[in-house]
């Protein structure tokens, strides 16, 4: 069928999940596909900042640990996350960053396999080339620590035959940050259960995008970032998951105060908190967390089936009208096509790809680039409306037929793309 934008406002209209968009904060004028980057803001978020600094941090002070219940907020925050993930309650705490908590809970999973009979002659640790740097680059710095481990990488179609019995843990990233492709979570976990390996899965690009079953899968372990589609603001604390059956067996590395069974006994000998509290180290970034809080409770106040659903339909919408406008231009499809098999984002190659982006984005369309030529554009279903497709599409076309990305100011590459 050939689309018009008068029968995307029409899906709008009829869009049972549209009224979310009213709980964010957006500049006019912008089309915002970089929700899998940064999320936007929610309003309630300003008031309770606003609430968190004048209140409790400017009068009450350090009495708000108790009388705010700052104290709780990681756990509050993580039981919050854990229906997006298909977890349970007590299984998942808002903690540092994700890079952080990748290896906290890889170098938790791989001596807790050396501790285990199980772990005789287990040293790798597999995942795939391309997978997001931090995964890569964590693993690289545990297997120097360590020193009889292996960081090993397979690509996607050979994971399942590389698990052999010398894989302790099997980390990869559901949704493919630059890709968008997805993992078949259930299946790759259940191959590396059979060989006796753990499997940890990075979920920045999933927790608020897609259905996910962590414990319908058999996962053992996950993180993921507070501020793509949780919109938790720039830099927020991530998350992290650990199986109930795992929780008395994993020792976290960083044996901080705070993940001590008694923080306020002050005694000089570390006891692990029961649970998954012991996977705090430090003090909880209290005014992060205090806005995470606002992102996840607008996500968890959605109609998830009637979102994700939505954000299915968002991609396929995308990729018909680049079919339908831009066939001349030049562009690839690097996304799979198959929704079921997407995150909730469409990947485009195309050679000059960067001063295309940076063209969309002087005209309000806000995608983002990744290295050597993908054009990403993220649509964080709780915001993005079917009009937006139309228009970002749009817009991309007439960029490209007016060659307005030739003009030098379009080509000059900032720090942070
Ligand atoms: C898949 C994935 N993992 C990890 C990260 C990084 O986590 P952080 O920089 O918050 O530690 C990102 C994005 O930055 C990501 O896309
Ligand atoms: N965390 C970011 C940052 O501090 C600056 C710029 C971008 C980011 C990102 O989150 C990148 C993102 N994870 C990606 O998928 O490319």
């Amino acid at each position: 069928m050939a689309w018009t934008r008068d029968a995307m406002l029409a899906l709008d209209a009829r869009d049972p999940v549209a009224a979310s968009r009213d709980a964010f904060d957006l500049p006019p004028g912008v089309i915002y596909l970089d929700g899998n980057s940064l999320g936007a803001l929610p309003r309630a978020t300003r008031a309770r900042l606003a609430q968190v600094v004048d209140r409790e941090w400017g009068v009450d002070l350090i009495r708000s640990w108790n009388s705010a219940d700052w104290i709780t907020l990681p756990t509050r925050v993580g039981d919050l996350i854990a229906p997006l993930i298909g977890a349970d309650a007590g299984e998942v705490i808002a903690a540092d960053s994700t890079s952080a908590n990748l290896f906290k809970l890889a170098a938790g999973a791989v001596t807790m396999q050396r501790r285990q009979n199980a772990g005789q002659g287990r040293r790798v640790i597999l995942s795939e080339p391309g997978n997001f740097p931090t995964d890569l680059y964590v693993m690289q710095g545990l297997a120097d620590l360590l020193g009889d481990v292996e960081l090993r990488t397979v690509p996607a179609e050979g994971l399942a035959d590389a698990l052999t019995p010398d894989v302790a843990l099997l980390l990869l990233t559901h949704v493919h940050y630059k890709t968008g492709r997805v993992h078949d979570m259930a299946a790759l976990t259940a191959k590396a259960h059979a060989v006796g390996a753990l499997a940890l899965w990075d979920l920045s690009h999933s927790a608020g995008a897609l259905a996910v079953d962590l414990n319908g899968c058999g996962a053992d372990l996950a993180v993921g970032c507070g501020y793509k589609y949780l919109n938790g603001g720039p830099g927020a604390p991530a998350f992290l998951f650990v199986a109930r059956r795992h929780q008395d067996a994993l020792h976290p590395p960083l044996s901080g105060w705070m993940g001590h069974a008694a923080p306020f006994a002050f005694g000089d000998d570390y006891q692990p908190a029961p649970g998954i509290l012991r996977h705090l180290c430090g003090t909880p970034p209290v005014i992060g967390l205090s806005a995470l809080e606002e992102g996840v409770k607008v996500m968890a106040g959605a109609d998830r089936d009637a979102l994700f659903a939505k954000s299915r339909r968002l991609g396929d919408l995308f990729l018909e009208l680049v079919d339908q406008r831009l066939g001349a231009h030049g562009f690839q499809v690097l996304c799979p096509r198959d929704s079921a098999r997407r995150g909730s984002q469409v990947s485009l190659g195309h050679d000059q790809g960067y001063a295309i982006v940076q063209a969309l984005i002087e005209r309000g369309v806000i995608g983002d680039f990744r290295a050597p030529e993908v054009l990403r554009f993220g649509f964080a279903p709780l915001y993005i409306r079917y009009v937006d497709i139309w228009d970002a599409v749009d817009h991309l076309a007439d960029i490209m037929e007016t060659g307005l990305w030739r003009e030098a100011r379009f080509h000059e590459r900032a720090a942070v793309t």
